[in-house]
């Protein structure tokens, strides 16, 4: 009886024949009131490192199992490290997930003025924002449209390249190429967003101030991150790591505002051609959204769209350097698909298998998001626990997707493995989310991704110069080393 109570209640699952264990007999640190488990981290007297984000997330899983409570002042996490379980986790998702909320950007919001975006609202106001985006930035269609623009901006890197040659020479080193990857990628995301160039890739056209956006649009990264994973003194005083985060914001929304004025005035002169910020204007009233939310919109995509996408790109270049037979292979089909034409069609991508392959092989290895959230809305069961309603459940997704529960030799750069995609478990990698909230630049990003890789291929042979990189605190794990090459002509 009791038993189909709970059931009706609860979104219980059927097939679970002894009662369920309470939220508080989930196993993890000591957690005391008001506090929680502040006294295990490290400064405060214990052993974890909440800044070593990923490292944390492994140590915990190596004491307590693969669903973990971690508690710090009011709030209350729990960490899952097996695709069954987040599996069961996205089915509660229904039309408007519920992602935990960055704390630091929403300070930073409410200091400026700024309505929440897309990445950081919930309920009903992100399900307008997300309907009102959605044609434009998730439809396969409209992301194949974006390709002769796209084509334009990756052949513009290659022209920088080139200039870098010197006649006599088939070889050259290039320095800091993690940076020339941000640049594209931010000029990637506004050509789309609002038909308007930068010229981050072409250093004479440049704009001044661009630069200068790429570096703020990290730092807005490295110390939202750092203000996330340590215990929240900013929110009452203006550490250094705030200082500096808010400035870097003030400049971007500053920049972005501009360049997102400048396109709106510019609109009726652009010749008939579709773009994204046009797209949502025509349809912003419909979904009762006012111009402020399309800014906003836009903001967030410029930011959201340029070091992911760049670090994505800098562990590829860095796994097919020290992965020289895979690097060939690839060349191979390149060279047999697209040869040398300049102008990469929807049908050269359908046929480039391998190259889709490699590209999850390197998401898989390096998770540029290394966890996900999801925020439960009403009581739930995961495993043999109910969990009550606004507990946040964490995906920890670069554990299982490095783990040789899933993957055999699971830390080896395979491509092929990915041949056989059916035989790997659907949650165990999950690289741009998943269901309603999953990344809406996914398409932008994996095209991106494609685009440079193949005009990079076509042209060099690459190699990483340097040590094997660590990780860099922040919101994208990124490599703590600039990407120093070696390109050599084929
Ligand atoms: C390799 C590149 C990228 C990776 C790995 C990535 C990963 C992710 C992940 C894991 C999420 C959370 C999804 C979820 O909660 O289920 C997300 C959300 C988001 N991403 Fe990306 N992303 C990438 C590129 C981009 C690009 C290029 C853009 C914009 C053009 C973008 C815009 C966004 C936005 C706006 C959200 C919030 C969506 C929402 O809450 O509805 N991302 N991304």
């Amino acid at each position: 009886m009791i038993k189909k109570v709970c059931q009706q209640v609860f979104k219980v699952n059927n097939s679970t024949p002894n009662a369920l264990k309470s939220y508080a007999d989930i196993p993890g640190p000591r957690s005391v009131p008001l506090l929680g488990s502040l006294f295990s981290l490290k400064g405060f007297g214990g052993e974890y490192n909440l800044l070593e984000f990923r490292d944390f997330q492994d140590i915990l899983q190596s004491h307590y199992g693969n669903i973990v409570k971690w508690e710090l002042f009011n709030q209350k996490n729990v960490y899952l490290y097996d695709p069954d379980l987040i599996r069961q986790a996205f089915k509660t998702d229904g039309n408007t997930p519920h992602r935990s909320l960055l704390f630091p950007i929403l300070k930073l919001h409410k200091k400026l003025g700024i309505k929440s975006t897309l990445s950081n609202s919930q309920g009903e106001r992100w399900r307008k924002l997300r309907s009102l985006s959605n044609p434009c930035m998730a439809r396969p269609q409209a992301i194949l449209s974006y390709l002769p623009n796209q084509n334009q901006v990756a052949n513009e890197l290659i022209d920088l390249i080139e200039q870098k040659f010197h006649t006599t020479s088939n070889s050259i080193t290039y320095h800091k190429f993690d940076q020339i990857l941000r640049l594209l990628a931010l000029e990637y995301v506004s050509e789309i967003a609002f038909d308007k160039r930068l010229y981050c890739v072409d250093e004479k056209k440049r704009l001044a101030d661009v630069d200068q956006l790429v570096t703020c649009i990290n730092t807005f990264f490295i110390q939202a991150g750092r203000l996330l994973f340590s215990p929240p003194v900013w929110k009452y005083y203006p550490t250094k790591d705030w200082v500096e985060f808010e400035q870097a914001s003030r400049y971007i929304y500053k920049k972005t505002g501009e360049y997102i004025h400048n396109a709106y005035e510019d609109l009726s002169n652009n010749h008939g051609k579709q773009t994204i910020l046009k797209e949502f204007l025509v349809r912003k009233d419909k979904h009762g959204m006012s111009t402020d939310d399309v800014v906003g919109l836009m903001t967030d995509f410029l930011m959201a769209g340029v070091d992911t996408t760049a670090t994505a790109i800098h562990y590829l270049l860095y796994d097919l350097s020290t992965n020289p037979a895979i690097q060939d292979k690839l060349y191979q089909e390149i060279n047999q698909v697209v040869g040398n034409s300049g102008e990469i069609t929807e049908d050269h991508l359908n046929k480039l298998k391998y190259l889709k392959c490699v590209v999850k092989e390197s998401l898989r290895l390096h998770s540029s998001v290394p966890a996900n959230s999801r925020i439960l809305t009403e009581d739930t069961q995961i495993g043999d626990y109910l969990i009550p309603k606004g507990v946040v459940l964490v995906f920890c997704n670069s554990f299982i997707s490095k783990s040789e529960k899933y993957f055999k030799n699971a830390t080896s750069f395979n491509p092929d493995r990915w041949i056989h995609e059916k035989e790997i478990n659907p949650y165990a990698v999950l690289s741009f989310g998943f269901g309603a909230r999953m990344c809406i630049g996914r398409r932008i990003a994996e095209q991106e991704i494609y685009l440079t890789m193949i005009k990079l291929m076509q042209k060099y042979r690459v190699e990483y110069i340097g040590e094997k990189p660590g990780l860099k605190i922040g919101l994208v794990a990124a490599p703590n080393r600039p990407l120093d090459l070696n390109l050599h002509r084929r």
